[in-house]
């Protein structure tokens, strides 16, 4: 939880919250995006979009929004928006970022998701799915309040994503015709639709619409010529160095393999939390029972381990589990779906496991009906589970 300098603290907690903030700052300072803050922020002014690429763990996601409002993007009341495919990204995200500014939840630094809004008046950076900017752009076609909007994880290509993007290619065109004539309309705008659009605002001040698309792994070419031959920006390294060990054959039962190896992490190795990669809840729960069973067998000292789902499905609070720390001396299993591929980070995880399958809704022609089938997982997915 963020810290304040409260007069009711005691000095253990005092001492404690500004222990944890230097330690804050310093992890902010390591992140390999720190060193390009400057050349970011000048590109952002120079392009109105701009289309960034950076491997996982390099802090597009947490600092980005960061150095925008520190630039003066959010003066004169204005939001940057940042859209995540998954509410449960948004909300540990949001949390973590109104943290790093020693600040509530809900003041600078807000979530909004379906059915779970905590920005306020004084919110200037808020985390969203791209559903919910796209329900807000119903609302406000301009998306008058937001300076910037950066559209996190596009690699995803879900639908809201793609459309999200349309619609902002839209939206960026409308409101630089609309900056353009001093938010004065003119008989010569073309479009019924969009001489509506605009007459809906005028007399408000709009100024053109900064737009950034981020990934891990994203083809920046196929972006950069959908929003005409736009500015693509590589960050380099990343803040931990990460071993690939691969399996020597293909295993016909990924989930039993899961199982042997999560043990062989427990036995052989030293501490560090597990991350599993699996399809689906049953899976999940199916895992979780054959985990259960096998700590059972072992001795005392030996079978600590907790085990934490964490799936679209399951309630909210439940999701939040796999954030806790786990008990000393235990060691915490995390069984995910594709759910904490992107832009989630959970803290204390050393050993991934990826098994390399997702479930994915795919169109059968013959049947003509679309169905939920266990595949293997596209190369940009398999990068953002490093
Ligand atoms: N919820 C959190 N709790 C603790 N630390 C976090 C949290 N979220 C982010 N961090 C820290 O911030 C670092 C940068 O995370 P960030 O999500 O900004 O990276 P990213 O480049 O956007 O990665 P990705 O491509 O996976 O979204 C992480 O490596 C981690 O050290």
């Amino acid at each position: 939880m963020p810290s304040f300098p409260s007069s009711g603290a005691s000095p253990q907690k005092q001492q404690h919250n500004a222990r944890r903030r230097q330690l804050i700052r310093q992890q902010r300072k390591s992140l390999p995006i720190a060193s390009v803050e400057k050349r970011l922020i000048e590109e952002v002014r120079k392009n109105d979009t701009l289309i960034v690429v950076g491997e996982t763990g390099s802090g597009k996601t947490t600092q980005l929004p960061q150095f925008l409002y520190d630039a003066g993007f959010c003066q004169d009341g204005k939001v940057i928006g940042i859209t995540q495919p998954r509410r449960v990204a948004a909300v540990t995200v949001a949390k973590r970022v109104a943290e790093e500014c020693n600040d509530q939840l809900g003041k600078k630094v807000g979530y909004s998701i379906r059915f779970d809004d905590s920005t306020s008046n004084a919110t200037r950076i808020k985390y969203m799915t791209d559903g919910l900017l796209l329900r807000e752009a119903l609302l406000d076609p301009l998306l008058s309040k937001y300076s910037v909007i950066v559209v996190d994880e596009a690699h995803e290509r879900t639908v809201h994503t793609d459309v999200l993007l349309g619609l902002l290619k839209k939206v960026q065109h409308s409101r630089s015709i609309y900056a353009n004539k001093n938010g004065k309309i003119l008989p010569d705008i073309q479009h019924q639709s969009q001489y509506f659009t605009l007459k809906a605002c005028q007399g408000t001040k709009i100024d053109p619409l900064k737009l950034i698309i981020m990934s891990a792994s994203l083809d920046a070419k196929c972006f950069s010529d959908y929003f005409g031959s736009a500015k693509a920006v590589h960050i380099q390294g990343r803040q931990y160095p990460v071993d690939i060990l691969y399996t020597y054959q293909p295993e016909s039962d990924y989930l039993d393999a899961t199982l042997v190896t999560i043990f062989q992490i427990h036995l052989e190795e030293g501490p560090g939390d597990i991350l599993a990669f699996l399809t689906g809840q049953e899976e999940i729960e199916s895992l979780d029972r054959l985990i259960q069973e096998r700590a059972r067998q072992l001795p005392p000292q030996r079978s600590k381990i907790w085990t934490t789902p964490i799936y679209s499905s399951l309630p909210s609070e439940q999701q939040m589990n796999a954030f806790k720390p786990a008990p000393a001396g235990t060691r915490k299993v995390v069984l995910a779906t594709n759910i904490a591929e992107t832009s989630v980070t959970i803290p204390g995880i050393k050993y991934v496991i990826d098994p390399g399958m997702v479930k994915a809704r795919a169109y059968n022609p013959v049947t003509g009906m679309e169905s939920l089938i266990i595949i293997p997982v596209s190369k940009a997915q398999a990068l953002q589970r490093r």
